[in-house]
C-alpha cells in the first residue's frame, strides 16, 4: 500500500515512483468535466497530468480520482469520501482497511501484460494449456490449470450470442452451478487469438462485484474449443424487463443504474472500455446484484495514446454518435452514452433510440439530442461528418420527450446523452448526481423481489411462441394477411430479415451437433432427446433456434410518455435486434482495432447514404423534401458543403468497395412524415442489393462446381 501525498511536491515524488513503474496516472485523465456549484457543467481545463491518485472504496468499489487542487474536501455517498481532508481521511480509511490506493493504473495496458517468461510459458504448456493461450495470455492464466470438459455436466442452453453459446452447467468437481460460454474462434487465426486472449486478460484483470467473474477455462492442447467458465447469473436485464407484467420501481431502477455505473467506473479507471453495454450484457443474480458481462468487444484505452480504435463497436441502439460519425479516438464516454440509453429504456419500457441502420440511428439521435454544434464538427473533424451533417441544426428535445420521467432521471440522461463526449462526465461523476442523492434512494439489491429465471433468450422464446400461435390462428381464420412467422408489427422488409435470420440460426444450431461429442458428461442435445421422448417441448426446440441481442424491455408498464414520446423513436420490444443488418458490432472488423482513414467515408455508410439519397430523390420530385439535412461532396469542408444547393445532382460522390463511384445528392432526410416511407424503401433496396450479391456468389460457386444455375441465379449474375 503506498502513501498518499497531500502536497504537490510529495505527489510529484509519488508520481515519479509510479512513472518508474511505467504507469503514470494515465487512467485518470478522462475526468474532464465537472459540475460547478451552480450546477452548470464546465469543462475542466486542468491538465490530465495533474491527476495524482485514485482511491477506491473496497466495499462499493466506487473510485474517486483526485487532482492536485481537488485534494481537499470531498463528499462521500454511502462509503465514499465526505467532508474529510483526503489525506487524513484516507490514512484512516486505509488503516481501517476500508480504502485502498491504486498505484499502478496501467497494469492492464502495460505492453508486457499477458506475456510471461518463456520458461513459465513452457510450464503452462506442460500443464496442458494450448500454446497459443500460454503465449498470448500467459499472465492471465497464471496459477490456473485447464479444466476438463468431463468435470462439467452441461444442462440447458441459456444464451446465444454472435460469437458464442452459453450453457448452464454443473461443476461436478466443486458441486456448483456455473455458466459456460463456448466461443467460436479459430486458434489458427492470429486475429481470433488476439480477441480471445484480450477478453480473457480483461476478465482476469478486473475484479469487482459488479463485473462478471471468470472462474476458469475449459480447454486442452488437442481441442480447438475454448469454454469460459463464469459464475452463474439467473437473469439478464433484457430478460428481466421483458417478464410479463414487469414494472420496475424508481428505487429499483436507481439500484441497477448505480451498480452499472459503479462497474463501469471500475472498468474505466483500469483503462478498459466495455464497448457493448446493453441489457442482455447486464446480468443479475437472485440477490439483485448486477454484473457487467461480455467483454468480447472490450478494449484497453489510454487517453494519451494516439493509437486509433475502431468505431464499429457497440450494438447500434446503444452506439454513441461519435462512433456513428467514425471517431477513431474515443474514450469512456462511449460506455456512458450506452448507460444513458439503458436509463431511458428502464423508465420508458422500450429502447429509446431503435435505429435500423446507421443513418437512421444518427437521425434519431439528432432528433432527440440535437445535432452537434458547429464548433463540435470543426473541433472533431470526424470522418463521416463530411458525409452526414444536417444543414440546419436540430433542437435538443430530451426534456420534452421524457417529461413524464422524474426530473433527476432526466437530469442524468441529459448528461449521459450529451452529444459532445466531453460533456458526459464520468461514471464516478454520474454516481454523485441528484439522481442518486435524492429520494427515493437506490434500494439495496438484496431487497429486490425474487424473479423467475429470466434471460433475453426466454423473452425471445415467448415471442416466438406467441407469433407461432398467432400464425396458426390466422391460418385457420378467414384472412391470411401475414407471412408465416411474420412479426405482426414489423414492416415486410424486416419480416423477411427476421425469417432469414431464423433460418440461419437453424443452420447454426445444426452446426453445433458437434457438441454431442464435446466431452461433457451430459449434453443438452441428449437431454433434449430424452425430453422429447417424454413430451414434445416446443420451447426447448425454440431455444435452439433463436438468435440473440435485442432491446432491454418490451413495455414494462412504467408510465409511458405515450403520444409525447416520438413514435418514430419507439419500437416494440419484440423486434429482434440481431435480425437487423449491421446493428450488432462484429469482431471480425476489428483487426487490431483497425480504423477507417480520416476523411474517407466508410463504404457501407456511403452506400447506405447513397441508397437513402436515391430514394429521397424520388420523393424530392414532389417537392416535399425537407432541406434540413444535406449531404455534401466528399472531402468538402463542412463550411464549403453547407453552401451548396442540395437540388443539384449529383452533389456527393465517393467510392464504393470496388472503387466504383457512388453519387448521391440532395437532402439527407425527408420531413418526419416521409421518413418512415423513405426508410422502408431504403431498407428494401439494401435487401435487394444483398440478395443479388448472395445470388451472384451462389452462381459463381455453382459455376465453379460445374453445375447449372437456376434461372433466377442466372438473372442475378447478369446484374
Ligand atoms: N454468467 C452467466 N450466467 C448466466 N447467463 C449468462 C452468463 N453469461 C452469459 N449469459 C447469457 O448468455 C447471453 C449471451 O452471452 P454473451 O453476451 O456473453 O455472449 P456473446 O456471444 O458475446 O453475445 P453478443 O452477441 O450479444 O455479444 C447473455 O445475454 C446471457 O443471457
Amino acid at each position: 500500500m503506498g502513501c498518499i501525498a497531500s502536497k504537490e511536491n510529495s505527489q510529484d515524488g509519488h508520481r515519479e515512483r509510479l512513472s518508474r513503474k511505467g504507469s503514470l496516472d494515465r487512467r485518470v485523465s478522462h475526468v474532464n468535466s465537472l459540475r460547478t456549484d451552480d450546477g452548470v457543467r464546465s469543462k475542466d481545463k486542468r491538465n490530465s497530468g495533474d491527476v495524482k491518485v485514485m482511491l477506491t472504496d473496497k466495499k462499493t468499489r466506487g473510485s474517486r480520482r483526485y487532482h492536485g487542487d481537488q485534494i481537499e474536501k470531498r463528499r462521500i455517498e454511502k462509503n465514499m469520501v465526505e467532508n474529510y481532508e483526503v489525506d487524513a481521511f484516507c490514512q484512516t480509511q486505509i488503516e481501517k482497511g476500508k480504502m485502498e490506493v491504486f498505484q499502478d493504473f496501467s497494469i492492464l495496458s502495460h505492453p508486457a501484460w499477458g506475456k510471461v517468461p518463456k520458461c513459465v510459458e513452457a510450464e503452462q504448456v506442460a500443464a496442458g494449456w494450448p500454446s497459443w493461450l500460454a503465449s498470448a495470455a500467459g499472465e492471465a492464466i497464471r496459477g490456473w490449470v485447464p479444466r476438463r470438459a468431463n468435470t462439467f455436466e452441461k444442462l440447458d442452453r441459456i444464451g446465444q450470442g454472435t460469437y458464442s453459446n452459453v450453457y448452464k452447467a454443473r461443476d461436478v468437481t466443486h458441486d456448483k452451478i456455473v455458466a459456460i460460454k463456448k466461443v467460436r474462434f479459430d486458434s489458427g487465426d492470429p486475429e481470433s487469438v488476439k480477441f480471445m486472449s484480450r477478453e480473457i486478460i480483461i476478465l482476469r484483470g478486473l475484479d469487482h462485484p459488479n463485473i462478471i467473474k471468470l472462474q476458469g477455462l475449459i480447454t486442452s492442447q488437442t481441442s480447438s474449443s475454448l469454454y469460459l467458465v463464469f459464475e452463474y447469473m439467473e437473469h439478464d436485464l433484457t430478460g428481466l424487463s421483458a417478464l410479463p407484467g414487469m414494472k420496475f420501481t424508481e428505487a429499483q431502477i436507481k439500484c441497477y443504474m448505480q451498480q452499472l455505473l459503479t462497474g463501469l467506473d471500475h472498468c474505466h479507471s483500469h483503462g478498459v472500455l466495455h464497448r457493448d453495454v446493453k441489457g442482455s450484457n447486464l446480468l443479475i443474480d437472485d440477490n439483485g446484484v448486477l454484473k457487467i458481462a461480455d467483454f468480447g468487444l472490450a478494449s484497453f484505452f489510454d487517453p494519451r495514446s494516439s493509437a486509433p480504435l475502431t468505431s464499429r463497436v457497440v450494438t447500434l441502439w446503444y452506439r454513441a454518435p461519435e462512433l456513428l460519425l467514425g471517431a477513431s479516438r474515443y474514450g469512456a464516454a462511449v460506455d456512458l452514452w450506452s448507460a444513458g440509453c439503458i436509463l431511458g429504456e428502464l423508465y420508458s419500457g422500450r429502447p429509446i433510440l431503435p435505429g435500423r441502420t446507421e443513418v437512421e440511428q444518427l437521425h434519431k439521435i439528432f432528433k432527440l439530442c440535437g445535432s452537434p454544434s458547429e464548433d463540435y464538427w470543426i473541433k472533431t473533424k470526424l470522418p463521416r461528418s463530411s458525409v452526414i451533417k444536417p444543414q440546419r441544426p436540430y433542437r435538443r428535445s430530451v426534456k420534452e420527450t421524457f417529461k413524464d420521467f422524474p426530473a433527476a432521471a432526466v437530469g442524468l440522461m441529459e448528461n449521459l446523452l450529451s452529444m459532445d463526449p466531453a460533456h458526459r462526465g464520468t461514471a464516478a461523476f454520474a454516481l454523485t448526481t441528484e439522481f442518486f442523492t435524492t429520494k427515493p434512494f437506490a434500494c439495496d439489491p438484496s431487497s429486490l423481489p425474487k424473479y423467475p429465471p429470466s434471460k433475453e433468450i426466454d423473452a425471445k422464446l415467448r415471442d416466438e411462441e406467441a407469433r407461432r400461435q398467432e400464425a396458426v390462428a390466422r391460418r385457420s381464420g378467414p384472412k391470411e394477411s401475414l407471412a408465416p412467422n411474420g412479426h405482426p408489427d414489423l414492416p415486410l422488409s424486416l419480416q423477411k430479415k427476421h425469417n432469414s435470420v431464423s433460418q440461419n440460426s437453424g443452420k447454426m444450431v445444426n452446426s453445433h451437433k458437434e457438441q454431442t461429442v464435446s466431452g461433457f458428461m451430459i449434453d443438452p442435445s441428449e437431454r433434449r432427446q430424452a425430453v422429447r421422448e417424454g413430451r414434445g417441448d416446443f420451447m426447448e426446440h425454440q431455444r435452439r433456434k433463436v438468435s440473440h441481442s435485442g432491446p432491454l424491455a418490451q413495455g414494462n408498464g412504467w408510465t409511458r410518455t405515450g403520444k409525447n414520446f416520438d413514435n418514430h423513436n419507439m419500437v416494440s420490444g419484440r423486434h429482434d435486434l440481431s435480425t437487423i443488418s449491421g446493428l450488432v458490432a462484429t469482431r471480425t472488423i476489428l483487426p487490431g482495432d483497425h480504423q477507417e482513414k480520416p476523411g474517407v467515408p466508410q463504404p457501407e455508410l456511403v452506400n447506405q447514404v447513397g441508397r437513402l439519397q436515391r430514394s429521397l430523390n424520388g420523393l424530392e420530385s414532389s417537392r416535399k423534401v425537407d432541406q434540413n439535412c444535406q449531404i455534401k461532396k466528399m472531402g468538402d469542408s463542412p463550411q464549403a458543403g453547407a453552401g451548396k444547393s442540395s437540388n443539384k445532382e449529383p452533389s456527393l460522390h465517393g467510392r464504393g468497395p470496388k472503387g466504383n463511384k457512388i453519387y448521391v445528392s440532395g437532402p439527407l432526410l425527408a420531413p418526419s412524415n416521409n421518413v418512415e416511407q423513405m426508410l422502408k424503401e431504403h431498407d428494401r433496396q439494401i435487401q435487394e442489393y444483398a440478395r443479388k450479391r448472395l445470388d451472384k456468389t451462389k452462381h459463381a460457386k455453382l459455376k465453379a462446381l460445374g453445375k447449372q444455375p437456376t434461372d433466377s441465379l442466372m438473372a442475378a449474375s447478369r446484374h
